[in-house]
């Protein structure tokens, strides 16, 4: 089966630095480098930022929107600017294109990520080049991707993607942010993710004028996307006939080679998708029996519960420090697991009633983070204070 290509295109190398105006000249090269990929039968979705990069520019304001419903109406207005020049583009080279816009509450119901995914099946068989972007308009704080480098790599994942392209303003990833550091070494080939700490690479605090999370979410997206078998490569926007010579294996930018044996639809989806509504503490035999002995969690190894949640939501389960170990799909609620934690599995129908299951999250249904990885959400968090 031909190949599919996710090229995500951030607003840095879609908007001039100088004037904030669309980079014409980038994007014209890009739809025909996609529609050329395309006749080579390549599947193509392009995830394309710029709605609010391109609404701020259309309304004349001179700075970052600062309050939420202004950012959204902002969005509103250049969402649709942004299809109109794509689709005049794309229409000039007679290939079809289709808006896909997403917020993260759409992927979290099983049934959603199920229906996303038949689309976009649909769209790449009709031989349309899906444009994703965040629904920005509409998305509220919890149910956002948030930056669409973590939306691309998602993407990646659902439609089963060959390679994920993030297209930016460096020519790749260096030790350190070459703003900054005029000493940062390039850094061409990552075969696992556990090089970026031998490496010490460092993602500092600055970005593109417009751009959203700058490289930490870039290093995010091509932890997911390699962890689904995603090779991802970090590569300069403004060439994007690049991706010709990199898909004919040209060492260009930085490549990040996916996992051999990557993590299945399912526990991906728990891991990278859902999103958390408690936490669960663990003793240190508990944490050794999920994290070497790939066991189910018993509620025995549980200390402490966080949050409330239902039957069948994803916690965060975490050592006795908080830090994060693994996520998972309870099997019984808040409330329920405040009264039978710490207790041998035997007590439960005692305590609670009835006769439950003997698992508080099956190892089916639980998905080891990677060592040293930290907390996800609170490294992005930190980044974009
Ligand atoms: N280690 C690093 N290597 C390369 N670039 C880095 C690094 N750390 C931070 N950056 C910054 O990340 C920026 C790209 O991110 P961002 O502005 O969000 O781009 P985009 O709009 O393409 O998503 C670059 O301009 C660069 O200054
Ligand atoms: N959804 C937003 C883009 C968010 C984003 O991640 O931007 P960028 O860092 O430029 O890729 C928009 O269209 O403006």
């Amino acid at each position: 089966m031909s190949q599919t290509l996710v090229v995500k295109i951030g607003t840095s190398s879609l908007t001039q630095s100088a004037t904030g105006h669309l980079a014409l000249s980038t994007l014209a090269t890009l739809v025909e480098t996609l529609t050329h990929l395309r006749y080579q039968g390549y599947r193509v979705v392009l995830v394309s930022s710029g709605a609010v990069g391109v609404g701020r520019d259309r309304l004349g304001l001179t700075e970052r929107p600062r309050t939420i419903a202004l950012k959204q109406a902002v969005a509103a207005v250049g969402q649709g600017r942004l299809m109109r020049v794509y689709d005049d583009l794309f229409s000039s080279l007679k290939q079809p294109i289709a808006q896909v816009l997403l917020t993260r509450g759409d992927l979290v119901q099983r049934n959603g990520y199920v229906n996303a995914y038949n689309t976009f099946q649909q769209l790449l068989k009709l031989g349309v080049i899906p444009i994703v972007n965040e629904n920005d308009t509409v998305a509220v704080d919890e149910l956002k991707f948030g930056d669409n480098d973590t939306l691309s790599a998602l993407v990646a994942s659902l439609v089963e993607a060959d390679w994920l392209f993030l297209l930016t303003d460096v020519d790749q990833l260096y030790s350190a942010d070459p703003r900054e550091n005029p000493n940062a070494q390039p850094i061409s080939l990552i075969t696992n993710m556990e090089q970026l700490e031998e490496f010490q690479v460092q993602t500092g605090e600055s970005r593109s004028g417009w751009g959203t999370g700058g490289m930490i979410t870039k290093i995010e997206a091509a932890r997911i996307a390699t962890g689904s078998g995603v090779r991802t490569v970090i590569t300069e926007g403004k060439y994007p006939q690049n991706l010709e010579k990199i898909l004919q294996g040209e060492a260009i930018g930085t490549q990040f080679e996916p996992q051999i044996r990557p993590v299945n639809a399912r526990k991906h989806w728990i891991a990278h998708v859902l999103i958390p509504m408690g936490k669960l503490y663990l003793d240190a035999g508990a944490v050794k029996a999920i994290y070497q002995g790939g066991k189910s969690l018993l509620a025995a190894g549980i200390t402490k519960v966080e949050g409330g949640f239902n039957i069948q939501d994803s916690v965060q389960i975490c050592d006795l420090n908080g830090q994060e170990i693994a996520r998972g799909l309870v099997n019984y609620s808040s409330g329920e697991l405040q009264r039978i934690k710490g207790l041998h599995s035997d007590k439960i129908p005692e305590i609670l009633g009835y006769e439950g299951v003997e698992t508080v999250v099956h190892r089916d249904n639980l998905v080891i983070r990677e060592q040293g990885t930290g907390n996800r959400e609170q490294r992005i968090e930190g980044e974009r204070k």
